[in-house]
């Protein structure tokens, strides 16, 4: 610290010497370095003639005055103290000696305000100044607080100028660009009565709040204290400010406050809590040795961030600390008290990291991630663009959802890496009690708090992107109030005071991005939906899964086991195979499941594997010999000595994977039951549903159970909802006429029992989108005649003949191509969504879109069509 020369300086000024020049040089030979510290000097109150504010004055009483702009990148100074600052712009300093010289001396000082997107709590001098001085005209203005100190020139030597600050004042426009000239109108402090109760109370608690803090710190006290009782108000909120240590934003907010009781508050909250943080190394001393360990390890912990420290956190953790001061080290009390102090430390108070919104960037990462997702991607990009201008992305909640494996939380975490948050997902499917999210009271040694505190903890950032997974879970099986604590945490209004039962105090969530994820949007509470902005991600077609499995699956669990590229070989053939004959699932999990356990066959086998006593046989020099696994497994080399010996002559024997030997790997393909007909038989067609698993194919089974003349009836599976039960009723009317109309004389539906058979599966999701495939299945039975072959039908039908549109388009059309579909047939209403989808996922499909059964009649049993008698 620069005390002791800027007492010097100040007894210069207060004495009345002129040559400030010289005697600035006297106090750098004496001070050396030390004052190049962005330290402040008290300078006579009385000399400069400011900040007269009680009970007068109105604010920008001067405007226009033209100043040069000088950044501070440190920390804001205030009326009446003095300041050497390092000019590092040439033009700006040519300038400033060009006032000097033509006895104009002032200039304004100005804040520089941290990097954008950086958060404006964390504040450091080094990111500020980061890149400051290649900054010129608006962009620098830009970078400047508006608000700064009208400041006089004492002297100038090399690039070290030094300032009294005269008073405040605003930024009115920019004048020049280069060296930056500004207009500027001073500012005054709002009118006050002096003699008003409150504000003398709170001065009197700042002067003694003031003097405690000066008590720590005995090379201050001798040169503040004459100060503390004559400044005025205003200037004892400055000085308060300055003597705090305060970083530099709170320092600009106590110059900016022109309402000096205000200003005393914010200098009182500043005082405070260095005097808490002060308490911390007192108490080490006085301890015993478990306890100074403890203590000291506690202190350690918050010494990077003291200052971000809530003033009601700073307070537990002392009166904690004195607690553990009186218990045994060994007692139960110890041990929670510890505990306590442990969370309480370990939580990242105001540590933030630099939030990028950079959409190229973003774009880059999202792609390195993820493969397609266009329209995902893009909306992403909107939402960080949105959140660049917003200046934070807080507030919005994105909700991605989906059949399992789709990516949702692979998105998520791409999110968090594109705006260089920490990622920290929360399943809440898995919780079963409220305290999980709230925390337990603390009332025995094994008490922790809830999954948001261990997430801070975990990510060390108070800004972290959190996947909120799952919240369609929440709801049904869950109790309103664990549904109502996780609203509480998406809520801005509520989360920047989130108080967990292990803390009982507020800790602020409102700086942390929530994202969430649901199978089932229906299943969402309605709490959720309307914060949420909902992204659906449909599943994937097999080319895309090929792209994942071949660029992101397998390259990520070679990695992860280990294993080099070289080493193994899994060809096209086998990885479609995967695909088309093991992994009926809309999105990729079980993909992933199947590539691993290849893998780690694989790394047994490689484990496994000989090392050959002969050289390489390869084609080219150094190249690995390939050779199927099921010749080479039978070597069997387990001499270490040997091995060691052979290093240098080993050869790889490339793994490789075909159709022929994938089932070694994998067992036998499994059933599919969304394709189990290469022709479906009479009284079978081909619907497309959708359930939590994403689109799926189902087969409708018409069967006669019984004939008989006017035995005429229809009866349907017991599970079947109502809307389903509804809609095959209907379908069975339809039926019966469009036999009439084609086949007067067929008598089949009024001499037959049915028994209409739907899938489990899709009967979850109770919708009527299966009508037209019902009245084709039952028409198909009457008229023995077999439905087209690989032809799917979607569509309601009404009874007046119409044929309404259907949901989740993009999801039953994957479906489709995944089951080998070739003919779509889609309402007439559906058409736009259809057109919508991207090509590859439209590729290879005779897609018709119809309003009458008579077309879906004509595509389903056209001429051509095969009869089944
Ligand atoms: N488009 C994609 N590109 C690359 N990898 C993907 C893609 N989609 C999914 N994956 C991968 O598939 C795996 C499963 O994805 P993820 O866990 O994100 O799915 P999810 O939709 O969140 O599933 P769940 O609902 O079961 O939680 C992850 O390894 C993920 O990286």
């Amino acid at each position: 610290m620069a005390w002791r020369g800027i007492f010097k300086i100040f007894s210069t000024i207060a004495s009345g010497k002129n040559n400030l020049n010289e005697e600035k040089m006297d106090f750098e030979e004496e001070t050396g370095d030390r004052v190049l510290n962005d330290e402040v000097e008290l300078g006579d109150e009385e000399e400069d003639g400011e900040d007269d504010a009680e009970g007068d004055e109105k604010e920008d009483d001067e405007e226009g005055e033209e100043v040069l702009a000088l950044p501070l990148p440190h920390l804001p100074f205030f009326p009446g103290f003095h300041k050497p600052v390092q000019v590092k712009d040439p033009k700006l300093l040519a300038a400033l000696q060009e006032s000097y010289a033509w006895h104009a001396p002032y200039v304004g000082a100005f804040l520089v305000k941290d990097e954008p997107g950086t958060d404006p709590s964390l504040v450091s001098g080094s990111k500020a100044e980061k890149n400051i001085y290649d900054l010129k005209g608006k962009e620098l203005l830009n970078r400047l607080y508006e608000v700064g100190i009208h400041a006089k020139i004492l002297g100038i030597r090399g690039d070290r100028v030094v300032l009294v600050a005269l008073g405040r004042l605003r930024i009115t426009e920019m004048v020049d660009k280069e060296p930056l000239t500004v207009k500027v109108g001073h500012l005054k402090d709002k009118p006050y009565n002096k003699d008003d109760d409150v504000i003398n109370a709170t001065s009197f608690e700042v002067k003694s709040t003031l003097r405690d803090v000066l008590n720590t710190r005995s090379y201050l006290k001798r040169i503040c204290t004459q100060y503390i009782d004559n400044s005025k108000f205003s200037r004892l909120a400055d000085l308060g400010a300055v003597i705090s240590g305060a970083k530099n934003l709170q320092c600009q907010q106590v110059l900016e406050e022109l309402d000096v009781y205000k200003r005393l508050k914010l200098t009182l909250e500043l005082l405070k809590k260095s005097m808490e943080i002060s308490k911390i190394p007192e108490f080490v001393l006085e301890t015993d040795a478990k306890t100074t360990l403890s203590a000291a390890k506690f202190r350690e912990r918050l010494e990077g961030n003291r200052d971000q420290i809530p003033l009601h956190v700073l307070q537990v953790i002392n009166e904690e600390l004195s607690k553990l001061q009186q218990f045994e080290a060994s007692s139960i009390e110890f041990n929670e008290t510890h505990n306590y102090l442990d969370w309480l430390t370990a939580l990242p108070w105001g540590i933030y990291s630099d939030e990028n919104f950079d959409v190229f960037r973003a774009k880059k990462i999202l792609d390195e991630d993820n493969y397609g997702l266009a329209d995902v991607k893009e909306r992403i990009l909107e939402f960080i663009a949105v959140g660049k201008h917003r200046g934070t992305t807080q507030g919005r909640i994105l909700c991605f959802s989906g059949p399992p494996g789709v990516g949702k939380m692979s998105i998520g975490r791409s999110i968090a890496r594109a705006l260089n948050r920490k990622f920290y997902s929360i399943s809440v499917g898995g919780l079963t009690n409220i305290a999980e999210i709230k925390g337990h009271f603390r009332i025995n040694v094994s008490s922790t708090p809830g999954k948001m505190v261990q997430c801070l903890k975990t990510v060390g950032t108070a800004n972290p992107l959190v996947l909120i997974d799952g919240v369609d879970k929440l709801g049904r099986q869950h109790a309103r109030d664990l549904t109502s604590a996780v609203l509480d945490l998406l809520d801005p209004e509520q989360n920047a005071k989130f108080v967990d039962n292990y803390f009982f105090f507020p800790i602020d969530l409102s700086k942390v991005l929530f994202v969430c994820t649901a199978d089932v949007v229906d299943n969402i509470p309605k709490d959720f939906l309307y914060r949420m902005e909902l992204i659906s991600i449909a599943g994937y077609v097999a080319d895309e899964k090929m792209h994942i499995v071949r660029d992101y699956l397998e390259k990520s669990t070679r990695e992860a086991c280990g294993i080099k590229p070289e080493e193994v070989e899994v060809t096209d053939a086998a990885l479609l195979c995967l695909i088309e004959k093991y992994c009926h699932e809309a999105g990729v999990q079980k993909l992933q499941k199947h590539i691993e356990k290849i893998y780690h066959k694989i790394a047994l086998q490689l484990g496994r594997q000989g090392v050959s006593y002969e050289p390489a046989i390869a084609d080219k020099p150094g190249e690995a010999l390939v050779r199927c696994i099921g010749e080479s497994s039978k070597k069997d080399v387990t001499d270490s000595k040997t091995i060691q010996e052979s290093e240098a002559t080993r050869t790889i024997e490339k793994v490789v994977i075909d159709i022929s030997n994938l089932a070694d790997f994998v067992g036998d393909p499994v059933f599919n039951a969304e394709h189990i007909y290469d022709q479906t038989p009479v009284g079978v067609a081909m619907g497309l549903a959708w359930t939590a698993m994403g689109g799926s194919t189902l087969y409708i089974k018409a069967t006669q159970i019984e004939q008989g003349e006017g035995k005429g009836a229809l009866t349907l599976p017991g599970q079947l909802g109502d809307v389903m039960k509804g809609s095959a009723q209907l379908a069975h009317i339809v039926a019966r006429s469009m036999l009439f109309k084609k086949e007067p004389d067929n008598r089949y539906f009024a001499n037959s029992k049915l028994y209409l058979h739907v899938p489990l599966r899709a009967t979850s999701m109770d919708e009527p989108s299966a009508g037209c495939t019902m009245i084709t299945s039952l028409l198909s039975l009457a008229m023995k005649k077999l439905v087209k072959k690989d032809l799917a039908i979607t569509g309601e039908f009404t009874l007046l003949g119409r044929i309404l549109p259907i949901g989740w388009v993009k999801e039953k059309t994957i479906a489709a191509r995944r089951n080998g579909v070739k003919t779509i047939i889609f309402p007439l209403a559906n058409k736009r969504d259809f057109d919508e989808l991207a090509t590859n996922v439209k590729e290879g499909l005779d897609v018709h879109f119809v309003d009458d059964y008579n077309q879906i009649f004509d595509i389903a049993f056209g001429d051509d069509q095969e009869t089944g008698k």
